[in-house]
């Protein structure tokens, strides 16, 4: 065989069983013949990872407490902290991470980067920045959090076979946390449709959108809906903004309203029935001029999705008495700063971005989708006399799964004309024999993780930058073409 030389490995352990992990793997290396190294500054360790270390010491396996004889390491793992850790990282183990940090080499963290908080994915003191991170048995919701993101790298769960029922005895059988997964999105898409399904089954969406200013988000948004499948769909516009969307959409029913001396929506058409929608999406590039509009919108009893000036609209009124007055089904889709600016009361919490999605959804009874790098969707669960003990819980899921090309403009409001179409296909009534319809907070998941997936298949084919809002609008069928 030729003469290569196998690659030297640092090994991170820290007092816990994180570190006793740690040395696990640096004893399995050791066999496979790859030359270990040990940075351990601790002298006290928890006693089954003493144990292990007093192993690897009799093979003769070298120990450090500073991190200089591990510099030429080739690559690290990190056992220095898993969920055990509950305080700020203090010198010399942070100086010593930081290192490791500036060295730019791989680094494999084992359950977490030491120094993430397993939770909330705060930063304490210091973190590991790991190329890569092995979760260990289920997944902790740190890594749903954005701000650990940079510090995970990427990321694989490691099953290693924790019995179901011990978990259910302890997160129940619906657990309050979900990742949303393929097959739970899929659920509810409205597919397959009924052979006898015709438009006014299918739903009829109203956007309320644009202005002078912003006209190409009411392209954009119908454009969502139109990929939705959505049997009817109306957009009230500006009047001046009327032909052009009726030329971009020759589909949908084009609603002129009165407009201000700026071009945006002054007020909605006289004698407009809101009721006849299933659902309205309202906000995309309304400018803060469409409060008159909006008003109406929050004040009618439909069903409705509310996003960007929509929502500035929303927390110049006054959000939570607004939002807990209504009975019909409200989605807030905000993204951080639209977030603060309609919760200031969470404004300074924002970093553990589930806690105050949470927070929202029991302020307000609105289902919450905070916009980010990891959607987060939550609600309150009325529960029901079969579950009793479910009853007014908050249910959260989250995105595990997007790209970074879709943080530019446009793509929000893709979002939303999207979401609108499968609310009012869910409750769209039915004629009798018309087939299943999803439960029309469920298509909130099911409408974030499609979003996701088109960007991603975008980004696949056109890179990261090839994904503006249009050419994500082109992906929503593509993308579902994958599954369905
Ligand atoms: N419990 C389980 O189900 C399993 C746990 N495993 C491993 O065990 C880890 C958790 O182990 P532990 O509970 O021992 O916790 P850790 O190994 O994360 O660390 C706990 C130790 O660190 C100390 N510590 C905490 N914060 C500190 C700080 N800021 N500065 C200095 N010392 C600090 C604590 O006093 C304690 O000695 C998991 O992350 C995982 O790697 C796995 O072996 C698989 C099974
Ligand atoms: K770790």
């Amino acid at each position: 065989m030729g003469n290569f030389q196998l690659p030297a490995i640092g090994v991170l352990v820290g007092p816990g069983h994180n570190g006793g992990d740690a040395l696990v793997v640096a004893r399995e290396l050791h066999f496979q013949g790859f030359p270990v190294f040990v940075y351990c500054p601790f002298s006290k360790l928890k006693e089954l990872t003493g144990c292990h270390a007093e192993y690897l010491r009799s093979l003769n396996i070298p120990f450090f407490d500073t991190i200089e004889p591990l510099k030429n390491c080739d690559l690290f793992i990190d056992g220095l902290f898993g969920f055990g850790l509950e305080r700020e990282i203090n010198a010399p183990v942070s100086t010593a991470i930081d290192e490791i940090n500036q060295l730019n080499k791989p680094v494999f963290s084992i359950d977490i980067p030491s120094g993430i908080h397993t939770d909330t994915g705060e930063v304490l003191g210091t973190a590991i920045r790991a190329t890569h991170t092995f979760c260990l048995g289920l997944w902790k919701l740190a890594f749903l959090q954005d701000r650990a993101l940079e510090y995970v790298g990427t990321s694989e769960l490691i099953d290693f076979d924790i019995p179901l029922a011990d978990i259910v005895a302890i997160l129940g059988d619906f657990p309050a946390v979900q990742r949303i997964t393929k097959a739970s999105a899929i659920q509810s898409l409205p597919l397959p449709r009924s052979p006898i399904a015709h438009k006014y089954t299918n739903g009829h969406l109203l956007i309320i959108a644009g202005s002078a200013r912003y006209n190409g988000a009411a392209i954009l948004s119908a454009l969502g809906a139109r990929a939705s499948g959505v049997g009817m769909l109306s957009i009230a516009v500006p009047e001046s903004m009327k032909p052009m969307l009726s030329n971009q959409l020759p589909e949908a029913l084009v609603i002129g309203c009165p407009e201000t001396s700026n071009g945006a929506i002054k007020d909605l058409p006289v004698g407009i029935d809101l009721g006849i929608y299933d659902a309205i999406a309202c906000g995309p590039g309304l400018t803060l001029e469409a409060a008159i509009a909006v008003e109406s919108v929050l004040e009618c009893d439909r069903p409705l999705v509310i996003d960007a000036d929509g929502l500035n609209i929303l927390a110049q009124l006054g959000t939570v008495p607004i939002l807990s007055e209504r009975s019909a089904l409200t989605v807030i889709t905000p993204h951080p700063g639209e977030f603060k600016r309609l919760f200031p009361e969470l404004a300074d919490k924002m970093g553990d971005r589930i806690a105050v999605t949470q927070q929202a959804a029991q302020l307000t009874g609105a289902v919450v989708l905070l916009k980010g790098a990891r959607v987060c969707i939550c609600s309150v669960d009325e529960g029901d006399s079969l579950r009793d003990s479910y009853a007014s819980r908050t249910i959260t899921y989250l995105n595990p799964e997007s790209t970074p090309a879709l943080a530019r403009g446009g793509s929000g409001d893709v979002l939303t004309g999207l979401l609108g179409g499968l609310i009012a296909s869910a409750l769209a009534k039915p004629s009798k024999r018309i087939g299943r319809k999803s439960p029309p907070k469920s298509v909130v998941e099911t409408a974030v993780w499609w979003h996701a997936r088109a960007g991603i298949m975008a980004a696949k084919e056109r890179t990261e930058l090839g994904v503006d809002a249009f050419t994500l609008t082109q992906y929503l069928i593509p993308a579902l073409r994958e599954f369905y």
